[in-house]
């Protein structure tokens, strides 16, 4: 056990797929893993430890936002002995250069935040993927016959704001996306020498107001879902 999960030692896979919403691992582990069983639900964030084709993998909650994640993937990489984490969200995009459903392999994750800098003494603003687990996400997306972009994208403190502009972070970093997590679990990867990547989907296409539906956030997700579940099968 630590703090925020209740899982046993050895009851975690080194493996985790980490959505924002405790009810897409549950809709992954209902879905994809075969014998899956339920090891943590403290503050009701879900995590479920299962079989897909034969390898062991976990896919837990980080809830949203920086210091969410950043419990959630510390603890996971320093108590459970998790080698690779792979974020499975969505995001909202810049411009209408995304459309909706287009799913990003993030290079680099760019923010105003303090996390990386307070928590590590991390200094950039914007902070890459970590480990080989990227270009896994690649070379398996190829495999698939999806595309997954490659690319930068900025992460917020912010959902909600007053000035529609897009924020100075993101120009500057060449992000055409937003989400909210994946700088933390980065800056967290990168001072303990482990695997973190995040594969997105455009939920949002932010100057047309467009969306996703509430329910097809949680079903439309499926081939990220599978690109995720591939991926990690080779770890
Ligand atoms: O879909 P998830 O993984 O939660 O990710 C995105 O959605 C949430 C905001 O709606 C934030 O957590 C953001 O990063
Ligand atoms: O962080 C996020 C996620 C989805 N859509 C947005 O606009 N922002």
């Amino acid at each position: 056990m630590s703090v925020h999960i209740s899982a046993k030692k050895g009851e975690i896979a080194k493996t985790v797929l980490m959505p924002g919403d405790p009810l897409r691992a549950k809709y992954i582990a209902d879905n994809f893993l075969t014998d899956a069983k339920l090891v943590s639900q403290t503050r009701n964030i879900y995590f479920y430890t299962g079989n897909y084709k034969g390898k062991e993998i976990t896919v837990g909650a980080s809830g949203m936002g920086f210091p969410s994640i950043g419990i959630y993937s510390f603890e996971l990489f320093t108590e459970y002995e998790v080698e690779t984490i792979i974020r499975i969200g969505t995001c909202g995009a810049y411009s209408t250069d995304l459309k909706l459903f287009d799913i990003l392999n993030v290079q680099k994750a760019a923010s105003e935040s303090t996390y990386a800098k307070f928590a590590w003494g991390i200094e950039e603003d914007a902070i890459s993927n970590q480990g080989s687990v990227f270009d896994k996400i690649n070379e398996t997306a190829k495999e698939l016959g999806l595309e997954a972009k490659a690319t930068n994208i900025h992460s917020s403190d912010i959902f909600y704001r007053k000035d529609p502009a897009v924020p100075e972070i993101a120009l500057r970093h060449n992000c055409p996306a937003v989400e909210m997590e994946a700088f933390a679990l980065f800056a967290n990867a990168k001072h303990l020498g482990k695997n973190a990547a995040t594969i997105l989907t455009v939920s949002d296409i932010i100057p047309t107001q467009e969306q996703i539906s509430a329910d097809q956030r949680e079903k439309a997700l499926r081939t990220m879902m599978e690109l995720s579940l591939e991926t990690a099968i080779k770890y």
